[in-house]
């Protein structure tokens, strides 16, 4: 809406304060008489629960528009133009916190755009399969990191149903995974799905990297520059063993599991405030492999990318696992990371994990993990006081992956947190408490990083 204010007359204003979160929006019906006005809003009621996340508004309505749904203290939340059909809205439709969203986003398409409703998955498997095949040609080979995520997992198995044993993927263990990660994917993936994958054990040159470093943002980069030099390495060996083969060429294609909101939030956008910022999930990797770039999820969403999985035979606890960090335990734990610290951090994951699978709670949560926090705090064990660290938890819930609520495990289930606790405290030595993390709107989210990982981890 901002950006077409801006383009009728330019009446666009830094906000002072921000406006985030819920808000109801009452439609204005009076807008006008021309038949386009109604049809974004049509059939949505006349009081709209909407999400809103912004902090720049408009100054006034542009000349040529009309209001169509306003707050009390947003009076432009959506508008229209008099003789086109230009509609803008303030609120945020694409999120779940704006349940009739998906309605308002189908008037747009259908009535007003009049887009066709003949997309099927069944169809877009044929497609992308049938793309792959004349992109790579008969013989190209193509490599892929894969984490064992939803992600990359999918894409791996829809490059494998359309070249076969032409695609090597890749998993870098970098001894920062889940208990069992790395096992239990390359059993799933080779047994299951018949991937022909390759796990590379460099958690010792990992770990190596990261003695003595305790800033997040320094974790990250020596975690992510590392994976590029053992992908690198990976890749290499690869293509050299590829290079005696006569029944396939070079390795020239990289798969990448890159998603619709990475695209979005690849783009930059200037707003008279701040400019919305860049994102990108393994940025870094096709420029240092020299390779083309293959990417056949770039236009699903998560749940999109959820029912393909289940429709190219992936296991149900696959596809429905929640995002795990490429960084994983080592952004997880504050402070240094070292083989002791890991251990903690591993097992009260593993702990809180397990005990949501038993209590049929892990699919109701979009995304949960266990934090170490290296501070001392005195606790009882036995009759005796001791000092030990912190485990904090943290579990949320969100359709999108753009929005997220803390869950509520105290109304749903008052023990679960309780029995957590004491098994925490009670089988891994040296910590002394349990934290929940009730925070449920990070304060970076405005920041627009609104990715799946971004936001959540
Ligand atoms: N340990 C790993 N080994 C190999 N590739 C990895 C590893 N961790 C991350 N990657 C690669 O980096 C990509 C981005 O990782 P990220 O942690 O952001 O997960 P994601 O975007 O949720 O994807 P996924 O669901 O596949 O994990 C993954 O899709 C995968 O290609």
């Amino acid at each position: 809406m901002q950006e077409i204010a801006w383009n009728f007359g330019k009446d666009v204003l830094a906000g002072e304060k921000r406006e985030y979160g819920h808000a109801k929006v009452d439609v204005v019906r009076d807008g006008g008489s021309r038949v386009h006005i109604n049809q974004l809003l049509q059939g949505l009621g006349d009081r709209l629960e909407v999400f809103m996340s912004h902090g720049d508004k408009l100054g006034q309505i542009p000349g040529g528009f009309t209001v169509i749904a306003a707050t009390t203290n947003a009076p432009f939340a959506g508008i229209v133009h008099n003789e086109k059909p230009i509609y803008g809205v303030q609120f945020h439709p694409e999120v779940g916190h704006t349940p009739k969203g998906q309605d308002l986003l189908r008037n747009f398409a259908v009535k007003i755009c009049r887009a066709q409703q003949h997309w099927t998955m069944q169809e877009f498997v044929h497609q992308e399969v049938e793309r792959i095949r004349t992109l790579v040609g008969e013989k190209g080979q193509v490599i892929g990191a894969v984490s064992g995520g939803v992600d990359s997992t999918v894409a791996a198995k829809l490059m494998n149903t359309a070249i076969g044993g032409r695609f090597h993927a890749v998993m870098i263990d970098n001894g920062l995974l889940r208990k069992d990660e790395a096992k239990n994917v390359l059993e799933t993936l080779t047994q299951e799905l018949g991937i022909r994958l390759t796990v590379v054990d460099a958690s010792q040159r990992f770990l190596d990297d990261l003695r003595g470093v305790v800033e997040p943002e320094r974790k990250r980069k020596i975690i992510g520059s590392r994976f590029i030099t053992e992908f690198q390495k990976k890749a290499k060996e690869l293509e050299v063993a590829a290079a005696g083969s006569t029944k396939a060429g070079p390795i020239e294609w990289l798969l990448q599991g890159t998603l619709y909101p990475d695209v979005i939030e690849s783009i930059s956008f200037k707003g008279p405030s701040q400019t919305i910022k860049t994102h990108h999930n393994v940025g870094g990797l096709p420029d240092f492999l020299k390779l083309k770039l293959i990417e056949p999820l770039r236009l699903l969403f998560k749940d999109e990318v959820r029912v393909l999985g289940t429709k190219l035979g992936i296991p149900e606890s696959l596809v429905w696992r929640h995002p795990f960090p490429g960084p994983g335990l080592g952004i997880r734990i504050l402070g240094e990371i070292t083989k002791s610290q890991l251990e903690i951090a591993r097992a009260a994951d593993h702990i809180f994990l397990s005990e949501l699978i038993a209590h049929g709670l892990y699919q109701k949560t979009s995304q949960a993990f266990a934090a170490l926090i290296p501070t001392r705090a005195v606790g009882v064990m036995g009759d005796k006081r001791v000092y030990g660290q912190m485990i904090s938890l943290r579990a949320v819930t969100s359709n999108d992956f753009m929005t997220a609520s803390r869950c509520h495990f105290d109304v749903e289930n008052r023990d679960f947190l309780d029995l957590v606790s004491s098994r925490i405290t009670n089988e891994i030595a040296g910590v002394t408490r349990v934290l929940y993390d009730v925070t449920s709107k990070p304060p970076w989210v405005w920041s627009a990083n609104l990715g799946t990982t971004v936001l959540l981890t």
